[in-house]
């Protein structure tokens, strides 16, 4: 608060408005506080200088209150999205305070309240949100014996997910679910909060710990999902998670203003059914992001054709949470392999076309948000639904469950269809929503304004007939309203029941009991009008609100159906197969490629790809892979990766086939630029993660490691190489795809008898050389490094000089060769030897010694420590 209010907390001192705002601000310390004014939302004190320097704003000083000047700064009420959106991008929070009292209805300021608060976890706005991607919100709970409870939703999705870990698994879940917001306990140690707060960007939010109630959150779960227990979704016994649960839905209901009647669902996340992809695994991947941050070229960005929002955000998750369980990766093949035939996933994308976020009208529905043009836009797609149904009947599996829950809601479509026009105004307070014919009183009050024209001249012909004027006119104005005219000359024609309401030079105005009983009605009925269909799309909310599990479900679906049409889709155009899964443990792919190389290669017009086989498996687990820079090492291992994420996601893979077995993890080491923010320096940041990879995989784990160890010295990199290289085959027995420059690692594999030697090969033609991407088995013959160095444009006298130095250091090296065994283990680390006071202290037996002895002993004990 700032010096004015801070200063003054007896409101008593301040005007009435703002002490109203003070006692609201007291409420939402930590928020913005947009505080309507008319057609403003203003900000005053520290939330007006905030919103000033965020949003470049002016910032004004205005009036006073409690004897200083009030700092204020507004934005106009038809933008506030745009600001909103802003701040929500920076991170902050927005109480949305309304006039929600009538004006003059009672003495000083119209009465206001905050209808909802917009947090970056908890948006609903379809202009604030992506419509490809979730904004999450996120509970921890630090509970006891180093574990911690996590729950999290979307609040326009409705599904709500819990799980429990380890202390130290926070960050590794916290990359994984990716939240927008979290929120934890005011009582948190402060190391923890410290954890928290290195999460960045993610916004927190702190709340009162007595939120964090386990029992609570137990009820609240079980009412939400309408059972008497959690034991059908596996969730009675997570008490830290139910704590979780409890913060995270009275802080989600806090932001709404309201309850969120549509969660229902539940799911508990275990980390061991999921393949584990960490967060460099995302990074170098490019998974949904590109290394410079970007959203294109991805694999996300070239697999999502979907029609729809919702498809987009469901292929999304099911890239990134594919699970170690074949189930359901199959029954996605099987149901692309239906799709493909006979292009029906053609006619189906045909019909998605134009469909609206249904999802997130939904969740706007329950939370009593939604405008009257989504309804209109959830009608349409309802209809659209309809269609798509039929053309999935009859087959089995996925797409069966798919087509049972493509059942729009009965009645609801129609209950649309009645209530509103087909163009709708934006906002129910414009008025003109609701169809004619759905309430017969609004029909009436609308009758009344149209037909005040017609009735105007229906009175004035019957009044010139009757008072025989034959210029009388009736006629309305803004100011004096409806009124009859007659002109001077007339005057003694006018009859008794006249009443005076204006004298003008040539002509005199009355009024009548008829006439004035229709100005009543006339301008009464506008205002009526608005009032009834306010109340009307109240009751319309009311009515749907019965139907929103069942829009839930058909939103799951046609997302379930849309991201299955973009796969089939991907899979034809793309050219790319089936794969299969084994229970053996390996990797086989015949004819694979990188798909984002590739298209990018098509799309530039630079040449094919060339496809690459690869084989792994119990016996041959390791691949040594050495070559020129710039060969496709690093292209390679990736594709390799890509191909194991996409069967397992339930994908289609570019390969011409393909043979999986069981997989837990795909770690991955890539060469990154320095973590400064972190103030990491490129080999910390490197060994960090080579060190988490060898704590974290297993033999079902993919491991790629490229080029490990360059960040050092020659001789520190190649040692720490060759370590890396011999834990990885002999301990953890991970599929490993070891790319290096390091010529000494191609010895590995001769004493290694799991690992083989590969090579990306190059053809040197007239001096330079020629990159042919193909992986051979053998090691390569040379690294063409100067030969590259040209390529980019080195100065020739550069390359000149290097040429010259390469071969003195390779004559130095041949001349002074003496092999240095890398591969033999370290020798056992010597026992330390055993002191004269241990050894004296092992001969002792304190049970057998009376006090006298033991006092000698330990005298004894204290001359021989000294002379040590
Ligand atoms: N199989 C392939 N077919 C066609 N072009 C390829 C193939 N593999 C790689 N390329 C092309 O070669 C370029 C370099 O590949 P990549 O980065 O994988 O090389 P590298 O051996 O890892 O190099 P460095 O050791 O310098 O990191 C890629 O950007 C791509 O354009």
């Amino acid at each position: 608060m700032t010096s004015a209010a801070a200063e003054s907390p007896d409101l008593s001192a301040h005007t009435p408005m703002m002490a109203q705002y003070l006692a609201i601000k007291a409420q939402h310390p930590q928020t913005l506080v947009f505080y309507r004014m008319g057609d403003f939302y203003e900000l005053f004190y520290q939330d007006a200088e905030k919103a000033a320097r965020l949003l470049d704003i002016t910032l004004t000083r205005r009036g006073q209150s409690a004897g200083q000047p009030v700092t204020m700064a507004g934005v106009p009420f038809h933008s506030v999205e745009t600001y909103l959106a802003r701040l929500i991008k920076l991170g902050e929070s927005v109480a949305i305070c309304e006039q929600v009292g009538d004006v003059g209805a009672s003495k000083g300021p119209v009465e206001r309240k905050v209808v909802r608060v917009v947090t970056p976890g908890t948006l609903t706005d379809t202009e604030l949100l992506n419509d490809k991607s979730e904004a999450l919100l996120l509970a921890v709970h630090q509970g006891s014996r180093h574990r911690l409870g996590l729950a999290w939703l979307s609040v326009t999705q409705g599904a709500l997910q819990l799980a429990e870990c380890a202390g130290d698994e926070l960050e590794a879940w916290v990359t994984r679910i990716a939240p927008s917001e979290i929120v934890y306990s005011a009582e948190v140690t402060p190391a923890f909060e410290q954890r928290l707060k290195a999460l960045r960007p993610v916004s927190l939010t702190v709340r009162p710990a007595f939120q964090f109630d386990a029992g609570l959150g137990l009820r609240k779960l079980m009412e939400h999902l309408n059972a008497a227990t959690l034991a059908a979704w596996g969730a009675e016994a997570l008490a830290q998670a139910h704590a979780a649960a409890s913060a995270l839905l009275a802080y989600a209901e806090h932001t709404q203003g309201r309850q969120l009647s549509h969660v229902h669902d539940l799911q508990v996340q275990r980390d061991d059914e999921l393949i584990a992809l960490p967060v460099t695994t995302r990074r170098n991947l490019e998974l949904v992001q590109t290394l410079r941050g970007e959203d294109s070229p991805t694999l996300f960005s070239l697999l999502d054709t979907c029609m729809t929002g919702m498809g987009s955000r469901a292929l999304k998750c099911w890239l990134l949470e594919p699970r170690r369980d074949r189930g359901q990766a199959t029954a996605r093949h099987d149901a692309i392999a239906q799709l493909r035939e006979q292009g029906l996933f053609e006619r189906l994308r045909e019909r998605l076309k134009g469909t609206s976020d249904i999802e997130r009208i939904t969740a706007r529905i329950a939370l009593r948000q939604v405008r009257p043009r989504e309804l209109v836009g959830l009608r349409q797609s309802l209809n659209k639904a309809e269609q798509l149904a039929p053309t999935l009947d009859g087959l089995p599996a996925l797409l069966a469950q798919v087509a049972a829950d493509l059942v729009p809601p009965p009645g609801c479509a129609s209950l649309l269809q009645q209530a509103l026009l087909d163009e709708p105004a934006a906002l129910v307070r414009d008025g003109g929503v609701i169809a004619a014919g759905f309430d017969a009183e609004l029909d009436e009050l609308r009758a009344i304004q149209d037909n005040a024209d017609g009735f105007l001249l229906a009175l004035e012909a019957q009044e010139r007939a009757r008072t025989g004027i034959a210029n009388l006119r009736v006629q309305f104005n803004r100011v004096h309203g409806f009124y009859i005219e007659v002109s001077q000359g007339q005057l003694d024609k006018v009859p008794a029941d006249y009443r005076r309401r204006q004298t003008l030079k040539n002509a005199e105005r009355f009024i009548t009991p008829e006439l004035k009983a229709f100005e009543d009605k006339a301008l009464s009925a506008q205002e009526r009008a608005l009032a009834r269909e306010k109340w009307l799309y109240e009751q319309l909310l009311d009515r749907l609100q019965a139907h929103v599990p069942a829009l839930a479900r058909l939103a799951r679906a046609i997302a379930s159906l849309d991201a299955l049409c973009a796969l089939a889709e991907r899979s034809l155009t793309l050219g790319w197969c089936r794969p299969r899964f084994m229970k053996e443990p390996g990797i086989e792919i015949e004819r694979g490629r990188h798909p984002v190389v590739e298209a990018r290669l098509a799309e530039t017009s630079s040449g094919a790809f060339i496809a690459n086989d690869t084989r792994l498996g119990p016996k041959q687990r390791m691949q040594v892979i050495t070559g020129p820079n710039m060969g496709g090492k690093s292209t390679y291992m990736r594709q390799v990766a890509l191909i194991c994420l996409l069967a397992s996601m339930g994908s289609y893979v570019p390969a011409a086939a393909c043979r999986l077995g069981p997989m837990d993890a795909i770690h991955t080491r890539i060469g990154a630029a320095d973590d400064l923010a972190n103030a990491q320096s490129t080999f910390m940041l490197e060994m960090t993660e080579a060190a988490q990879i060898l704590h974290a995989a297993t033999p079902q784990s993919l491991v790629l490691m490229d080029e490990i160890g360059r960040g050092t010295s020659t001789f520190d990199g190649l040692a720490l190489a060759s370590g890396i290289a011999a834990h990885l085959h002999d301990r953890t027995q991970a599929f490993t795809l070891f790319a290096t420059h390091y010529f000494e690692l191609t010895e590995f594999p001769a004493r290694h008898h799991c690992a083989v030697n590969m090579h990306v090969s190059a053809a040197e033609s007239g001096g330079d050389v020629v990159f042919l991407h193909e992986i051979q088995p053998g090691p390569a013959s040379r690294s063409y490094g100067i030969q590259v160095a040209r390529l980019a444009g080195m100065p020739a006298a550069v390359v000149r000089h290097a040429g010259h130095a390469l071969a003195a250091l390779e004559t130095q090296q041949q001349l002074s060769r003496e092999q240095v065994d890398l591969f033999a283990p370290p020798p056992e680390a010597a026992a330390p030897a055993t002191s004269a006071v241990e050894a004296a202290l092992a001969a002792l037996d304190p049970d057998t010694m009376s006090p006298r002895e033991a006092l000698d002993a330990l005298y004894q004990l204290k001359r021989t420590g000294s002379k040590q």
